[in-house]
Parts: structure tokens; sequence; C-alpha cells
């Protein structure tokens, strides 16, 4: 029985994702080794700027592509909101496992709310999109960017000035700490969530038939179809994590309903569309050309100025 190598960044939520996998995996009947290789990516290495001005998503898994490329690597379990829009030819997404919450949390010190936070409250974050719409629905908050992994995050709440910061749910419930903070779920209505946020994506060799067949163990249809609309959304306005954009995707039945949102950075402008299909892809391609129809374009060409 083939020893099956795993790439991983050195992370504690990315260990955390990979070992998950691997158990789950060998929980559904996987008879296989399996091996963890940690690859310190260049985004793992930076870690004192606003992440979008130093190259975006891709940081974090064109390294570890390249390994899966070279053949040193099977497989690596990737958060599907870092994955780029394009993958390398040999590889694809082969597996999706169930999706969890996909809200992002607020997080505040001393017990306030997202309707108590005084006027003036500072909120951490350092995602444009969670800024935006923070400010749209609270424009007497004031955003100011944070880095770091989310224990770093936590930590900097208590010893920085921040009053509250944003994350996502799914971060937190895979690292366990969901019982450690108090932390406040926003509606996807109030804050539509990221592209795939909550979901895992397993890239791994199109030619590799054996670890296809064993990451089929795991791969869940529904979740896959609520992450091909988002992402098709995404690819179709070209959003990258310059511009806040979001995108979220039930499905009921055969049915995906997709939220798209575009909007300006202060929130001052905030785009959103709901439509629903059974067609992901079509779906996607919709709200992406409704948005972009009804002023998204010209919000696109101010923030990428
Ligand atoms: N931006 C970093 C990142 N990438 C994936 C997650 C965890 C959530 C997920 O899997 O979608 C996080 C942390 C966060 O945004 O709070």
């Amino acid at each position: 029985m083939r020893k099956i190598i795993v790439g991983s960044r050195r992370s504690q939520l990315a260990m955390t994702q990979t070992k998950w996998v691997i158990e789950q995996l060998k929980q559904a009947g996987a008879q296989n080794e399996f091996e963890i290789k940690e690859i310190v990516t260049k985004g793992d290495q930076i870690v004192d700027v606003q992440l979008s001005k130093v190259g975006g998503k891709g940081l974090f898994v064109k390294e570890i592509q390249q390994q899966m490329l070279d053949g040193d690597i099977d497989f690596a379990v990737h958060s599907m909101k870092d994955v780029p829009a394009e993958l390398p030819e040999e590889l694809y997404i082969s597996c999706m496992p169930k999706r969890v919450d996909a809200r992002d949390v607020l997080i505040c010190e001393n017990g306030y709310t997202f309707e108590t936070l005084p006027k003036g409250s500072i909120v951490g974050t350092s995602s444009l999109r969670r800024g935006a719409q923070i400010l749209a629905a609270r424009p007497d908050l004031e955003i100011q960017w944070i880095r770091g992994n989310i224990d770093t995050r936590l930590k900097k709440l208590d010893s920085e000035n921040y009053n509250a910061i944003l994350l996502a749910k799914a971060g937190l419930e895979r690292m366990g700490w969901t019982d450690r903070v108090d932390f406040e779920a926003l509606d996807p209505d109030v804050m539509v969530p990221a592209v795939g946020q909550g979901v895992l994506a397993i890239e791994s060799r199109k030619d590799d038939a054996e670890v296809t067949a064993v990451l089929q163990l795991l791969h869940d249809d529904v979740t896959a179809k609520a992450a091909t609309a988002e992402r098709t959304f995404l690819k179709a306005i070209e959003g990258s994590c310059h511009v806040p954009v979001g995108g979220y995707a039930t499905v009921e039945g055969d049915e995906v309903t997709l939220t798209g949102l575009i909007a300006s950075v202060d929130g001052k402008e905030v785009l959103r569309v709901t439509k629903t299909s059974t067609d992901g892809v079509a779906l996607g391609q919709d709200v992406a050309e409704d948005l972009l129809g009804r002023g998204g374009r010209e919000i696109l060409a101010s923030v990428n100025e």
C-alpha cells in the first residue's frame, strides 16, 4: 500500500486541518500510511504587512503547488479562501469535505456586542471585505489593520488598543477555541462571508488516480456545489483581496442561492445581489454580471486605482 505524502503549511491552523483530514480519511476506510511534510511559504514569513499589498492569496499556495508538481508531496489541504481562481493545469481541487459554519465572528472586549460597541471603538481586521461591511453597518466605528494568525490576533485584542476583532468562525472551530472566547456570529445579511470561507480544498495531481480515489472518501457534493457558484462569481468579477468582495451560496435540493457583494473600502457604497438557480456556474456568472452592471465595475475601478 502506497504511502501518501501530505504537504502542509506549518501554521497551527494548517497543521490542525491537515491532521483532521488524515484522521477523517482513515476513519472513512483509507488503508494508506500518511506522512506530513511541512512547508514554509512566503505568506507565512511575512507578518507585518497588509496581505493584499504583498501579493495576496497566492503566497500561501504557490510553493505547495510546486512541490506537488515535482512529486515531493501528493496532496495538500488548503483553506478554500486562500486558493486562487486559477490552478496549474496538472492540478485540481479533487476533494471538498463538508463545509463548516461560513460566518464571520466579532469578538469584543468587555462584553460589548456589535450593537453596543461604543462610538469610535477600534475594530481589528486585515480584510477589506470585513472592514467595508462593518463600516456600512456602523460608520461610527474605526477599522485598524491587524495581522498574524488567529492566536496572535486574539492576543492583540488583549494587549493592544483594539476593542474588537473579526475572524472566521471556521478558524476558531477548527482550532477548538469556540469555548475559549466570547464571539458573536454575524448574520450573512450583515456580513457576507468570503468566497469559500469555511470550506477546505484538497488539491492533488489530476493524473494520480490512487490519491483521487482516496480523497473521494471525504468529498461532499453539496459543499462543492456552493463553492463552485461562489468561485465562479469571484472569477467573473476578477476579484482579488485588493477589493471588498464577498460571496456566499447555500444549497437546497438542487437549487443554489448565491449572494454576491461588492463594496467600496469605506463601506459607503455597498452592492449586493441574491439569485437562485439549479446551475451553479451560470448563477455565479449571472450574479457577477448583475453586480458589475449596477455600479460594481465603477467601484472595482476606483478601488484598483
Ligand atoms: N485569512 C486567513 C484564513 N484563512 C482561512 C481561515 C479560516 C477560515 C476558513 O477556513 O475559511 C483564516 C482565518 C480567518 O480568516 O479568520
